[in-house]
């Protein structure tokens, strides 16, 4: 059964949902399922905006067809060469003989190499260029590394709206609901927007804010993502949002403190920490095991919020094997200018605190460390509760203030 919700005039969404997929790049879990989104122009000529995953192919196909009636598809617009997007070429390319398709240099390279048999078929374009298919002009504008370096985004000029490639998108199943005002986003999709930004797009902030540079001068009203809602209005919410995460801005004064603890002691530090910051009136404060938190969460919540606090074991001489993934994947993603502080224990040899450090300090930028660093050897006992405190001082006296406090 074809599944199509109408974006505005002349324009279509034709894409699929997946509930079932397990791990998005086969690393990343779903629990809210995934949309691909595919976008079908029909003016004098009929074009589609991207493709969509081979899980949901058929879906697309079926779309696809119940809104050209016996028209054909005369052109596809890649955008994204990325696999979850363009596992539609291949049976379009065979359905719609004279389909052809549009897009950079750098992604044809990759169609070739992914073996979509795209030959004979291609209109190579450019920063600046358009093309008009009747009513509607388009135009196509690089936006390379937001995610890959084959990316464009394209415009309609004609009634303005953006065709964002990976740019503003999200995890999570549509479920019917296409466009921003449809759901509260704030409250059902925010924290899943966020995590599909950080982990997916985060290391590239400063190739977001080159787009968001060349967004500003456009007359937007309507932004396509390929993954989650269509956005139709609130546009300041949402490129507030994406200012702060490309520019390694906290979106929220507060504390994440991220443990790990084998047996139990340092997740008591933890929570204590927690406790007395609660009770000074810090009003964001989460607690995450560094254990049982898949590394995209912690990796949304070390973007999101303005303080974090590594309590780790010392494990054979060396940070726990878990956080030390976490300070890896932290580097790899660029996160920077946040205020960090430090608890460690170890029960003959405490080394976990002075590698975090190191590592925050060399491997990483503008990392701000409070200096009321806490070590803890095997368990807290009151003579040191002192020292806790001092570390929850410390903490609340640089709220509000940035990195450079
Ligand atoms: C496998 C293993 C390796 C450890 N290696 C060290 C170590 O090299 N140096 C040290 O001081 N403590 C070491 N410890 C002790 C822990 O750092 C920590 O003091 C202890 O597990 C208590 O904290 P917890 O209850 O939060 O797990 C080790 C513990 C385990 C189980």
């Amino acid at each position: 059964m074809h599944c199509v919700r109408k974006v505005c005039e002349d324009l279509y969404w034709v894409g699929g949902n997946d509930h079932r997929l397990a791990l998005f790049e086969n690393i990343f879990p779903l629990p809210k399922g995934v949309s691909y989104n595919s976008y079908l122009l029909m003016d004098e000529k009929t074009v589609l905006f991207d493709t969509v995953d081979w899980d949901v192919c058929r879906q697309m196909l079926e779309n696809i067809r119940h809104v050209l009636q016996d028209r054909p598809l005369d052109y596809l617009v890649v955008n994204h060469m990325e696999p979850d997007h363009c596992e539609g070429i291949e049976e379009l390319l065979l359905r719609y003989p004279d389909l052809q398709v549009i897009s950079t240099e750098k992604s044809f390279l990759l169609m070739r190499q992914f073996n979509y048999p795209v030959d004979g078929r291609t209109i190579e374009v450019k920063e600046g260029d358009t093309m008009s298919f009747g009513r509607h002009t388009i135009a196509f504008v690089q936006a390379p590394m937001v995610h890959w370096p084959e990316v464009m985004v394209s415009y309609d000029t004609t009634n303005g709206v953006l065709f964002s490639a990976d740019a503003f998108g999200s995890f999570g199943a549509l479920d019917g609901k296409l466009f921003n005002d449809e759901v509260d986003f704030d409250r059902d999709w925010l924290d899943e927007a966020r995590r599909y930004y950080t982990n997916i797009v985060g290391k590239y902030g400063a190739h977001v804010q080159a787009i968001m540079a060349k967004a500003a001068g456009l007359d937007i009203r309507y932004i396509c993502p390929l993954h989650g809602p269509v956005w139709r209005s609130d546009f300041d919410y949402l490129f507030d949002k994406y200012q702060r995460w490309s520019t390694y801005t906290p979106e929220t004064d507060g504390v994440v403190i991220v443990y790990a603890s084998m047996y139990g002691n340092t997740e008591s530090v933890a929570q204590t920490l927690a406790a007395k910051l609660t009770e000074k009136g810090v009003r964001h404060v989460a607690v995450r095991d560094v254990s049982n938190t898949h590394f995209s969460d912690l990796i949304a919540d070390v973007f999101r919020y303005s303080h974090i606090i590594f309590a780790s074991v010392t494990y054979n001489l060396g940070i726990y094997p878990l956080m030390h993934n976490l300070l890896i994947d932290m580097k790899a993603l660029n996160v920077q200018k946040r205020i960090c502080g430090i608890i460690e224990n170890g029960s003959w040899a405490p080394k976990a605190g002075s590698l975090i450090h190191t590592f925050l300090d060399e491997e990483m930028k503008q990392m701000s460390i409070l200096n009321t660093e806490l070590t803890v050897v095997s368990s807290l006992r009151p003579d040191k509760e002192g020292e806790l405190d001092a570390l929850a001082e410390g903490i609340v006296d640089t709220m509000g203030k940035g990195a450079d406090a």
